[in-house]
């Protein structure tokens, strides 16, 4: 195994030093003849990013992104691990499924692919999936959710609730009451109506989020809330973490710099679940991150064909892809914050998830070599063409971003390399 030597790289914006990465680990000794020594001068090293809710398609949606070609976007985005939806086709309601997707990410190499098991089977909220086959799977699933689709019968969210306690699992919500968003096609508030749309209302995410942290409460179970999108979700999280209910709560990187008049351009690249919100929205999510109250920024990368984006607004699919554009973003809402970022980004997210070697210290010898070297003084100008993702539905087309990733490592192997993927 290669021995590397970056040299001058700062650790989370510190004093630069050198640091040694030999048998996949962090070492404190010289690296030896024969390392390969990276010019690391100006970057900050993060722990490798932990992405808890990822998109791949595969199986089923090959056409828009495979395990491969997400894993692949992943690590040039700075991640060595992705947390996978289970709304492919088939669902991933199956120990078979979880297995199967578990097993196409270890081939692929470039980042750990965790998968996510579906709370219901089919994600139709009828009957709970086998759980604790997942659970037991060589997958190890102990995060579930059945994204896209609320899991809006309290019953069975109960239930649910329950089941995974015993593993120390997360039930992960898609915060939705169906009943208030029939037809919705953008946020509910003064641009849907200036453009006679079908609105999605800021109390149809904050009644389910609500209603969940009280059963997680009475339960005694963990709680995750995916993408929070409104200033009203934030009080109602702020409340419950304050009674100690244990719930934690990830929000996009979309959502922390989009808002709902870009709606105005028809452009269904603009088109997401939850969508757009206001700019107060915005404004209370990013002091949510800062805060707290907000644990994790997660992607909700979301690829889509091109059938599927480029069409009238009604038909076309939610979703973006954002794994390539995450940081770059998070840096352009929160400046050079480098611990807050490693922390909502690494960190937490590794804890939520359960991964074991990820998000640790890279101060430390004998941690894993798992991490990312960032150039934060160069700026980019994304172009959808230059995506590494099968899909090409970013909204950040023509924007240019602050920081660039120049090199990703897991477990001491580049998977990056002057900001292209190796392999
Ligand atoms: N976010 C989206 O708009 N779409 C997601 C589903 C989801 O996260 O709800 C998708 O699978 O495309
Ligand atoms: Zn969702
Ligand atoms: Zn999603």
């Amino acid at each position: 195994m290669t021995a590397y030597v970056m040299k001058g790289v700062s650790l989370l914006g510190a004093a630069p030093r050198d640091l040694v990465v030999r048998d996949g680990r962090i070492a404190d000794e010289p690296p030896g003849a024969g390392a390969e020594v990276i010019d690391a001068a100006g970057l900050v090293a993060l722990p490798g990013l932990v992405d808890l809710h990822t998109h791949l398609r595969e199986p089923g949606r090959e056409d828009a992104e495979t395990v491969e070609t997400g894993s692949r976007a992943a690590a040039a985005g700075g991640y060595t691990a992705v947390c996978a939806m289970a709304n492919t086709s088939p669902v991933a309601d199956t120990a078979g499924v979880v297995e199967q997707v578990w097993r196409l990410g270890r081939e692929a190499g470039l980042v750990d692919v965790q998968p996510i098991g579906a709370v219901t089977v089919g994600l139709a909220g009828r009957q709970l999936a086998e759980l604790g086959a997942m659970a037991t799977s060589a997958a190890q699933v102990r995060i579930f959710s059945d994204d896209g689709h609320c899991v809006a019968d309290p019953r069975l969210m109960r239930r649910a609730l329950e089941y995974v306690k015993a593993f120390d699992g997360v039930i992960a919500q898609h915060a939705e009451e169906p009943r208030l968003t029939e037809g919705a096609q953008m946020h509910e508030g003064e641009v849907s109506t200036r453009l006679g749309l079908t609105g999605w209302p800021a109390v149809a995410e904050e009644a389910i989020i609500a209603r969940d942290v009280l059963l997680a409460e009475h339960v005694g179970s963990r709680l995750h809330v995916c993408h929070v999108s409104t200033a009203g979700s934030v009080e109602v999280l702020r409340q419950a973490k304050a009674r100690g209910v244990r719930v934690t709560a990830e929000v996009t990187p979309h959502h922390l710099l989009l808002t709902d008049e870009l709606a105005t351009s028809y452009d269904p690249v603009y088109k997401v679940n939850p969508p757009l919100r206001t700019a107060s929205d915005v404004r209370a999510l990013r002091q949510a991150l800062i805060d707290g109250v907000i644990d994790v920024v997660a992607t909700d990368h979301a690829p889509h064909a091109v059938e599927d984006k480029e069409c009238e607004w009604a038909y076309a699919r939610p979703g973006m892809v954002g794994l390539e554009t995450a940081l770059p973003v998070v840096l352009s809402v929160l400046g050079e914050q480098w611990e807050l970022i490693a922390e909502r980004m690494s960190r937490a997210p590794a804890r939520i998830a359960g991964l074991a070697g990820h998000g640790g210290d890279l101060a430390a010898a004998g941690s894993p070599a798992t991490l990312t070297l960032v150039d934060p003084a160069a700026r980019r100008t994304v172009d959808p063409s230059d995506l590494v993702s099968r899909s090409r539905n970013t909204p950040y087309a023509g924007t240019t971003l602050p920081g660039r990733i120049v090199a990703t490592f897991l477990r001491g192997e580049p998977t990056v390399l002057d900001g292209k993927v190796v392999r």
